[in-house]
Protein backbone atom coordinates (compact mmCIF):
# COMPACT_ATOMS: atom_id res chain seq x y z
CA UNK A 1 0.00 0.00 0.00
CA UNK A 2 1.50 3.61 -0.87
CA UNK A 3 1.45 6.02 1.77
CA UNK A 4 -1.05 7.84 -0.22
CA UNK A 5 -3.50 5.49 -0.25
CA UNK A 6 -2.59 5.28 3.61
CA UNK A 7 -4.92 7.81 3.92
CA UNK A 8 -8.77 6.72 4.96
CA UNK A 9 -10.90 9.62 3.88
CA UNK A 10 -13.75 7.58 1.60
CA UNK A 11 -15.12 10.03 -0.70
CA UNK A 12 -19.29 8.81 -1.21
CA UNK A 13 -19.82 11.30 -4.07
CA UNK A 14 -16.78 11.98 -5.65
CA UNK A 15 -14.82 9.77 -8.68
CA UNK A 16 -11.86 8.17 -8.19
CA UNK A 17 -10.41 10.77 -5.29
CA UNK A 18 -10.21 13.24 -8.15
CA UNK A 19 -9.63 17.27 -7.05
CA UNK A 20 -9.72 20.08 -9.09
CA UNK A 21 -8.75 23.51 -7.34
CA UNK A 22 -9.88 26.65 -9.02
CA UNK A 23 -7.85 29.79 -8.14
CA UNK A 24 -9.95 32.80 -8.34
CA UNK A 25 -7.83 35.86 -7.97
CA UNK A 26 -11.19 38.39 -7.29
CA UNK A 27 -11.23 41.36 -5.26
CA UNK A 28 -14.37 42.93 -6.73
CA UNK A 29 -16.96 42.22 -3.90
CA UNK A 30 -15.20 44.34 -1.08
CA UNK A 31 -12.98 47.39 -1.20
CA UNK A 32 -9.80 46.54 -0.11
CA UNK A 33 -6.82 45.27 -2.78
CA UNK A 34 -4.72 42.46 -1.91
CA UNK A 35 -7.25 39.65 -1.80
CA UNK A 36 -6.89 38.93 -5.22
CA UNK A 37 -3.24 37.85 -4.17
CA UNK A 38 -4.47 35.30 -1.88
CA UNK A 39 -4.64 32.19 -4.49
CA UNK A 40 -1.23 32.90 -5.37
CA UNK A 41 0.23 32.61 -1.85
CA UNK A 42 -1.81 29.57 -0.87
CA UNK A 43 -0.08 28.21 -4.29
CA UNK A 44 3.32 29.04 -3.60
CA UNK A 45 3.13 27.93 -0.24
CA UNK A 46 2.63 24.24 -1.75
CA UNK A 47 -1.23 24.01 -1.97
CA UNK A 48 -1.13 21.51 -4.78
CA UNK A 49 1.78 19.01 -3.67
CA UNK A 50 -0.10 19.12 -0.21
CA UNK A 51 -3.50 17.94 -1.87
CA UNK A 52 -1.63 15.21 -4.16
CA UNK A 53 0.29 13.89 -0.51
CA UNK A 54 -3.17 12.95 0.73
CA UNK A 55 -3.95 10.97 -1.80
CA UNK A 56 -5.92 12.86 -3.93
CA UNK A 57 -5.49 13.23 -8.01
CA UNK A 58 -5.38 16.70 -9.31
CA UNK A 59 -7.24 16.44 -12.41
CA UNK A 60 -8.78 18.78 -15.49
CA UNK A 61 -7.76 22.05 -15.16
CA UNK A 62 -7.02 24.28 -17.87
CA UNK A 63 -3.42 23.24 -17.43
CA UNK A 64 -4.31 19.75 -17.31
CA UNK A 65 -2.04 19.79 -13.61
CA UNK A 66 -5.86 19.94 -11.66
CA UNK A 67 -5.36 23.95 -11.54
CA UNK A 68 -7.35 26.46 -13.16
CA UNK A 69 -6.32 29.92 -12.61
CA UNK A 70 -9.21 32.17 -13.37
CA UNK A 71 -8.33 35.86 -14.39
CA UNK A 72 -11.71 38.37 -14.64
CA UNK A 73 -11.60 42.36 -16.00
CA UNK A 74 -13.56 44.71 -14.97
CA UNK A 75 -16.25 45.99 -17.06
CA UNK A 76 -16.33 49.78 -18.02
CA UNK A 77 -18.90 51.97 -16.32
CA UNK A 78 -19.59 49.79 -13.25
CA UNK A 79 -22.25 52.04 -11.79
CA UNK A 80 -23.78 51.01 -8.73
CA UNK A 81 -26.92 49.41 -8.63
CA UNK A 82 -28.93 50.83 -6.02
CA UNK A 83 -26.67 50.28 -3.20
CA UNK A 84 -24.24 47.19 -5.05
CA UNK A 85 -20.97 48.41 -5.30
CA UNK A 86 -19.17 46.85 -9.02
CA UNK A 87 -22.58 44.71 -9.31
CA UNK A 88 -21.39 43.81 -13.32
CA UNK A 89 -17.63 43.17 -12.21
CA UNK A 90 -19.04 40.41 -9.29
CA UNK A 91 -21.93 39.63 -11.28
CA UNK A 92 -19.11 38.52 -14.46
CA UNK A 93 -16.91 36.98 -12.47
CA UNK A 94 -19.13 34.55 -10.75
CA UNK A 95 -20.82 33.92 -13.51
CA UNK A 96 -17.70 33.06 -14.99
CA UNK A 97 -17.20 30.83 -12.12
CA UNK A 98 -20.34 29.50 -11.91
CA UNK A 99 -19.76 27.67 -15.27
CA UNK A 100 -16.27 26.73 -14.55
CA UNK A 101 -17.32 24.72 -10.93
CA UNK A 102 -20.09 23.21 -12.71
CA UNK A 103 -17.69 21.77 -15.17
CA UNK A 104 -15.49 20.39 -12.87
CA UNK A 105 -18.16 19.50 -10.52
CA UNK A 106 -20.19 17.19 -13.49
CA UNK A 107 -17.01 15.60 -14.19
CA UNK A 108 -17.35 13.84 -10.88
CA UNK A 109 -14.21 15.75 -8.95
CA UNK A 110 -14.03 17.52 -5.96
CA UNK A 111 -14.11 21.17 -6.48
CA UNK A 112 -11.91 23.68 -4.21
CA UNK A 113 -12.25 27.02 -4.79
CA UNK A 114 -9.09 29.73 -3.68
CA UNK A 115 -10.37 33.38 -3.20
CA UNK A 116 -10.33 35.85 -3.33
CA UNK A 117 -13.07 37.88 -1.58
CA UNK A 118 -16.74 35.75 -0.47
CA UNK A 119 -18.29 36.89 -3.75
CA UNK A 120 -17.00 34.30 -5.12
CA UNK A 121 -19.50 31.55 -3.87
CA UNK A 122 -22.00 32.90 -5.83
CA UNK A 123 -20.54 31.09 -8.52
CA UNK A 124 -18.85 27.86 -6.53
CA UNK A 125 -22.09 26.99 -5.03
CA UNK A 126 -24.11 27.30 -7.83
CA UNK A 127 -21.89 25.20 -9.83
CA UNK A 128 -21.26 22.85 -7.29
CA UNK A 129 -25.06 22.25 -6.43
CA UNK A 130 -26.16 22.17 -10.40
CA UNK A 131 -23.93 18.69 -10.33
CA UNK A 132 -25.41 17.75 -6.69
CA UNK A 133 -28.57 19.18 -5.96
CA UNK A 134 -29.28 17.39 -2.99
CA UNK A 135 -26.43 19.49 -1.38
CA UNK A 136 -26.32 21.27 2.02
CA UNK A 137 -24.20 24.20 2.40
CA UNK A 138 -22.09 24.73 5.84
CA UNK A 139 -20.86 28.39 5.80
CA UNK A 140 -17.86 28.90 8.12
CA UNK A 141 -17.42 32.70 9.22
CA UNK A 142 -17.70 35.87 11.51
CA UNK A 143 -20.36 37.12 9.12
CA UNK A 144 -23.59 35.74 7.63
CA UNK A 145 -23.03 37.23 4.09
CA UNK A 146 -27.07 37.09 4.07
CA UNK A 147 -27.76 40.54 2.85
CA UNK A 148 -30.17 41.67 -0.21
CA UNK A 149 -29.43 44.56 -2.10
CA UNK A 150 -31.83 46.08 0.15
CA UNK A 151 -30.57 45.12 3.13
CA UNK A 152 -26.70 45.86 3.10
CA UNK A 153 -25.60 48.55 4.98
CA UNK A 154 -22.25 48.12 3.03
CA UNK A 155 -22.97 47.92 -0.54
CA UNK A 156 -20.08 45.27 -0.49
CA UNK A 157 -21.33 42.28 -2.34
CA UNK A 158 -18.97 40.24 -0.20
CA UNK A 159 -21.24 40.08 2.20
CA UNK A 160 -24.66 39.02 -0.09
CA UNK A 161 -23.88 35.78 -1.23
CA UNK A 162 -25.98 33.41 0.63
CA UNK A 163 -28.91 35.67 -0.16
CA UNK A 164 -28.17 35.54 -3.80
CA UNK A 165 -27.84 31.58 -3.60
CA UNK A 166 -31.49 31.39 -1.16
CA UNK A 167 -33.33 33.83 -3.54
CA UNK A 168 -33.86 36.06 -0.83
CA UNK A 169 -33.66 39.16 -3.09
CA UNK A 170 -37.51 40.35 -3.89
CA UNK A 171 -36.71 43.47 -5.80
CA UNK A 172 -36.98 44.63 -8.78
CA UNK A 173 -33.07 45.00 -8.44
CA UNK A 174 -32.50 41.68 -8.51
CA UNK A 175 -34.79 40.50 -11.18
CA UNK A 176 -34.26 43.18 -13.98
CA UNK A 177 -30.25 43.29 -12.73
CA UNK A 178 -27.16 42.11 -13.85
CA UNK A 179 -27.30 39.43 -11.68
CA UNK A 180 -30.88 37.82 -13.86
CA UNK A 181 -28.33 34.09 -14.56
CA UNK A 182 -28.04 33.31 -10.62
CA UNK A 183 -30.84 30.69 -9.98
CA UNK A 184 -31.77 30.19 -6.38
CA UNK A 185 -30.17 26.67 -5.94
CA UNK A 186 -30.15 26.33 -1.69
CA UNK A 187 -33.36 26.17 0.40
CA UNK A 188 -33.42 27.60 4.28
CA UNK A 189 -33.56 24.16 5.79
CA UNK A 190 -30.43 23.01 3.89
CA UNK A 191 -28.17 25.71 5.35
CA UNK A 192 -25.58 26.01 8.61
CA UNK A 193 -23.85 28.79 9.93
CA UNK A 194 -20.84 28.57 12.76
CA UNK A 195 -19.10 30.71 13.92
CA UNK A 196 -20.94 34.45 13.48
CA UNK A 197 -20.28 37.04 15.61
CA UNK A 198 -20.54 39.74 13.39
CA UNK A 199 -24.50 40.12 12.12
CA UNK A 200 -26.11 43.06 10.54
CA UNK A 201 -29.93 43.58 11.62
CA UNK A 202 -30.75 42.43 8.11
CA UNK A 203 -29.05 39.42 8.20
CA UNK A 204 -30.61 38.81 12.08
CA UNK A 205 -34.31 39.12 10.83
CA UNK A 206 -33.89 37.09 8.04
CA UNK A 207 -32.51 34.10 10.60
CA UNK A 208 -35.11 34.07 12.50
CA UNK A 209 -37.70 34.53 10.01
CA UNK A 210 -36.72 31.02 8.12
CA UNK A 211 -35.03 29.61 11.16
CA UNK A 212 -31.75 28.84 9.47
CA UNK A 213 -29.42 26.32 11.44
CA UNK A 214 -27.15 29.57 12.73
CA UNK A 215 -24.18 28.81 15.31
CA UNK A 216 -22.85 31.88 16.83
CA UNK A 217 -19.53 31.60 19.11
CA UNK A 218 -22.22 31.83 21.72
CA UNK A 219 -22.84 28.30 20.74
CA UNK A 220 -19.57 27.09 20.64
CA UNK A 221 -18.29 28.28 23.99
CA UNK A 222 -22.11 27.15 25.70
CA UNK A 223 -22.06 23.60 23.68
CA UNK A 224 -18.46 22.61 22.29
CA UNK A 225 -17.12 22.27 18.79
CA UNK A 226 -18.12 18.70 18.91
CA UNK A 227 -21.68 18.83 19.49
CA UNK A 228 -22.14 21.73 17.80
CA UNK A 229 -20.56 20.31 14.31
CA UNK A 230 -23.07 17.82 15.05
CA UNK A 231 -26.06 19.56 15.63
CA UNK A 232 -25.38 21.47 12.69
CA UNK A 233 -25.43 18.48 10.37
CA UNK A 234 -28.31 16.82 12.23
CA UNK A 235 -30.48 19.85 11.02
CA UNK A 236 -29.49 20.26 6.98
CA UNK A 237 -28.57 16.79 6.33
CA UNK A 238 -30.51 14.53 9.06
CA UNK A 239 -30.25 10.97 6.97
CA UNK A 240 -26.65 11.85 5.76
CA UNK A 241 -27.28 11.16 2.64
CA UNK A 242 -26.76 14.47 1.02
CA UNK A 243 -23.27 15.58 -0.21
CA UNK A 244 -22.10 18.88 1.44
CA UNK A 245 -20.37 22.10 0.44
CA UNK A 246 -18.33 23.87 2.97
CA UNK A 247 -17.63 27.33 2.23
CA UNK A 248 -14.84 28.40 4.65
CA UNK A 249 -14.12 32.36 5.12
CA UNK A 250 -10.63 32.39 6.86
CA UNK A 251 -12.14 35.20 9.08
CA UNK A 252 -13.96 32.65 10.97
CA UNK A 253 -11.03 31.95 12.64
CA UNK A 254 -9.61 34.22 15.65
CA UNK A 255 -7.69 37.03 13.95
CA UNK A 256 -4.96 36.08 16.19
CA UNK A 257 -4.51 32.98 13.71
CA UNK A 258 -5.28 34.59 10.24
CA UNK A 259 -4.90 38.27 11.00
CA UNK A 260 -4.47 38.74 7.01
CA UNK A 261 -8.39 39.59 5.72
CA UNK A 262 -10.44 41.94 5.12
CA UNK A 263 -13.20 42.17 7.80
CA UNK A 264 -11.43 40.65 10.86
CA UNK A 265 -13.57 40.21 14.09
CA UNK A 266 -12.22 38.71 17.70
CA UNK A 267 -13.22 36.40 19.25
CA UNK A 268 -13.20 33.53 17.00
CA UNK A 269 -12.53 30.16 16.48
CA UNK A 270 -8.99 28.71 17.35
CA UNK A 271 -7.19 26.77 14.69
CA UNK A 272 -8.19 23.84 16.17
CA UNK A 273 -11.80 24.21 15.94
CA UNK A 274 -11.80 25.49 12.49
CA UNK A 275 -9.30 22.29 11.84
CA UNK A 276 -11.81 19.90 13.67
CA UNK A 277 -14.73 21.44 11.95
CA UNK A 278 -13.28 20.27 8.67
CA UNK A 279 -12.31 17.04 9.88
CA UNK A 280 -16.02 16.37 10.84
CA UNK A 281 -16.89 16.88 7.05
CA UNK A 282 -13.80 15.12 6.33
CA UNK A 283 -15.11 11.90 8.57
CA UNK A 284 -18.52 12.42 6.65
CA UNK A 285 -17.34 11.25 2.96
CA UNK A 286 -19.82 13.58 1.67
CA UNK A 287 -17.60 16.57 0.38
CA UNK A 288 -18.27 17.90 -3.24
CA UNK A 289 -17.23 21.38 -2.62
CA UNK A 290 -15.07 23.73 -0.69
CA UNK A 291 -14.26 27.67 -1.10
CA UNK A 292 -11.46 28.99 1.05
CA UNK A 293 -12.13 32.79 0.49
CA UNK A 294 -10.97 36.64 2.13
CA UNK A 295 -6.94 34.99 2.51
CA UNK A 296 -5.66 39.23 2.13
CA UNK A 297 -1.68 38.97 1.99
CA UNK A 298 -1.61 42.65 1.32
CA UNK A 299 -3.18 43.48 5.45
CA UNK A 300 -0.55 41.66 6.95
CA UNK A 301 1.19 43.87 9.52
CA UNK A 302 4.52 41.88 9.11
CA UNK A 303 5.44 38.71 6.71
CA UNK A 304 5.03 36.34 9.45
CA UNK A 305 1.31 37.72 9.86
CA UNK A 306 0.99 36.96 6.34
CA UNK A 307 2.63 33.22 6.41
CA UNK A 308 0.56 32.14 9.68
CA UNK A 309 -2.65 33.09 7.23
CA UNK A 310 -2.13 31.14 4.54
CA UNK A 311 -0.60 28.20 6.86
CA UNK A 312 -3.76 27.86 8.63
CA UNK A 313 -5.67 28.49 5.19
CA UNK A 314 -3.75 25.03 4.24
CA UNK A 315 -4.65 23.19 7.40
CA UNK A 316 -8.01 24.05 6.95
CA UNK A 317 -8.13 21.93 3.42
CA UNK A 318 -5.93 19.50 4.49
CA UNK A 319 -8.06 18.56 7.40
CA UNK A 320 -10.89 18.90 5.15
CA UNK A 321 -9.61 16.29 2.79
CA UNK A 322 -8.48 13.65 5.36
CA UNK A 323 -4.97 14.65 6.68
CA UNK A 324 -5.81 13.99 10.04
CA UNK A 325 -8.22 10.85 9.75
CA UNK A 326 -7.10 7.97 11.08
N1 LIG B 1 -17.21 37.83 3.36
C1 LIG B 1 -17.07 38.77 4.28
N2 LIG B 1 -15.93 38.93 4.88
N3 LIG B 1 -18.13 39.53 4.53
C2 LIG B 1 -18.16 40.63 5.44
C3 LIG B 1 -19.49 41.33 5.40
C4 LIG B 1 -19.57 42.47 6.36
C5 LIG B 1 -20.92 43.16 6.43
N4 LIG B 1 -21.92 42.32 7.00
C6 LIG B 1 -21.37 43.66 5.05
O1 LIG B 1 -22.38 43.20 4.55
O2 LIG B 1 -20.72 44.48 4.47
MN1 LIG C 1 -16.46 36.91 7.02
MN1 LIG D 1 -17.68 35.60 4.33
Amino acid sequence: MSYAENFLVKPKFIKNKEITVIAAPFSGGQPRGGVEDGPDHLLKAGLLNQVRNLGWKTVGGSTDTGLTVMSFTKPPNDTDVGKMKQPRYVSNATQTLYKETAKVSKSGALSLLIGGDHSLAIGSVSGVFEAHPDACLLWIDAHADLNTPETTESGNLHGCPVSFLLGLAKSAEMEDSVFRWVKPCLATGRLAYIGLRDLDAGERAFIREYNIAAYTMHHVDKFGIGRVVEMALDRINPDKARPIHLSFDVDALDPIYTPATGTPVRGGLTLREGCYICEAVAETGALVGMDLVETNPALGSTDQAIQETVSAGLSLVRCALGETLL
